[in-house]
């Protein structure tokens, strides 16, 4: 049995709130970004990113966010529509903010990084009169992305939309999604991401995210336990700790901890990991799997998704994630 239920008889399965953004993804890959000339063009912003994953994965989805009023605001909107996202709530700046940019770098299956230009962007923009109660009255489950939290007005925007998933009984999920450049001091993100961690049902991040969020804590070990118990005092009813290929950790009030296992996979790039991951994670428990089913899922989609050249497009349907761990099972995937 999963330990969290979801409210039941809402229009929308899955509402995310954060930044939609685009990814420009090396197609020269093995190489730095130096000697990168050509890059294809996808949605993205770890939020979105997820969003697309929950459509994919059959959940009735919509995004709350905000989009520049340019060529690339209208890119990601048709995308989203196109996904059979609602994006009722996704609003567009007139300020003449622009679309946030991700340029990744694919030196090697292990060496990846993006290059992010975040100057003036229109997704740090979403005001908190912008974002629609209704829509959260009518989810069963809002995914909030930390990077939100980094500036006002979407930080303030973020913390009402927790404010309305609180008041409605719908069930927040916190990816903390930790991006160092889009914050002031390091102090400041431990302060929002502690603020928004003790009004989440569900709190997903890697060792080094929740590390961040630890910053006037004494956990000199980095340990997960610690790390999780802290949650549970507040609302948290299951914390996962990601360990990259390392597998992942779920830990829940009553004390036990859930682990799985990473699968095989022949990686083109680690980026979207997290976000398939999340996806696939979600999508289990609101399906009634079991925790550990529930990780398993997730850690399937993650390899499809890192054995692809995007995050976005890449997104499995739940077929594509059976069939994947199947294959694992059979031994017919193998690492590279
Ligand atoms: N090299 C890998 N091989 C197989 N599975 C992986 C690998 N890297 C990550 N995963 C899977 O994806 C999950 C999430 O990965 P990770 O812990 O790297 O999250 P993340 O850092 O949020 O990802 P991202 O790189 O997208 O930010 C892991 O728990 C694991 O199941
Ligand atoms: O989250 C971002 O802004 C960039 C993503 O879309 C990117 O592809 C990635 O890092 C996925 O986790």
């Amino acid at each position: 049995m999963s330990t969290i239920s979801f409210p039941t008889g809402r229009k929308f399965d899955f509402t995310a709130i954060g930044r939609l953004c685009i990814d420009l993804n090396a197609n020269e890959i093995n190489r730095p970004m130096e000697q990168t000339m050509t890059f294809t063009k996808y949605v993205g912003g770890s939020p979105a990113n997820i969003a697309i994953g929950m459509s994919r994965l059959g959940n009735k989805t919509a995004f709350i966010g905000k989009i520049a009023d340019d060529q690339m605001g209208r890119f990601i909107q048709s995308y989203l529509e196109n996904e059979g996202i609602d994006t009722s709530n996704v609003v567009t700046d007139k300020t003449g903010a622009v679309t946030g940019l991700a340029f990744t770098e694919i030196k090697s299956p292990s060496e990846c990084s993006i290059l992010m230009y975040r100057d003036n962007v229109a997704d740090l923009l979403l005001h908190p009169l912008e974002v629609n109660e209704a829509l959260i009255a009518d989810s069963k489950a809002l995914l909030i992305s930390g990077t939100a939290l980094a500036s006002s007005p979407s930080r303030e925007a973020v913390l009402l939309s927790l404010d309305y998933a609180r008041k409605h009984g719908t069930t927040v999920i916190f990816d903390i999604d930790y991006r160092p450049y889009t914050w002031v001091s390091p102090e400041e993100t431990a302060v929002y991401y502690n603020l928004a961690a003790e009004k989440s049902d569900i709190i997903i991040g890697t060792r080094e995210e929740f590390d961040s969020m630890e910053r006037f804590e004494n956990n000199v070990e980095h340990s997960d336990r610690y790390t999780a118990t802290k949650w549970f005092d507040y609302s948290a009813k299951i914390v996962i700790i990601k360990h990259g290929k390392g597998g992942s950790i779920a830990y829940t009030p009553d004390g036990s901890e859930h682990r799985a296992k990473s699968y095989p996979a022949k990686v083109v790039k680690t980026f979207g990991a997290g976000d398939s991951y999340a996806a696939g994670f979600i999508y289990g428990i609101m399906s009634g799997l079991t925790l550990e089913k529930s990780m398993e899922f997730g850690s399937a989609a993650a390899c499809i998704v890192i054995s692809s050249h995007s995050c976005s497009d890449a997104m499995p349907t739940v077929e594509q994630v059976k069939d994947y761990i199947e294959r694992c099972n059979r031994g017919e995937i193998t690492a590279n």
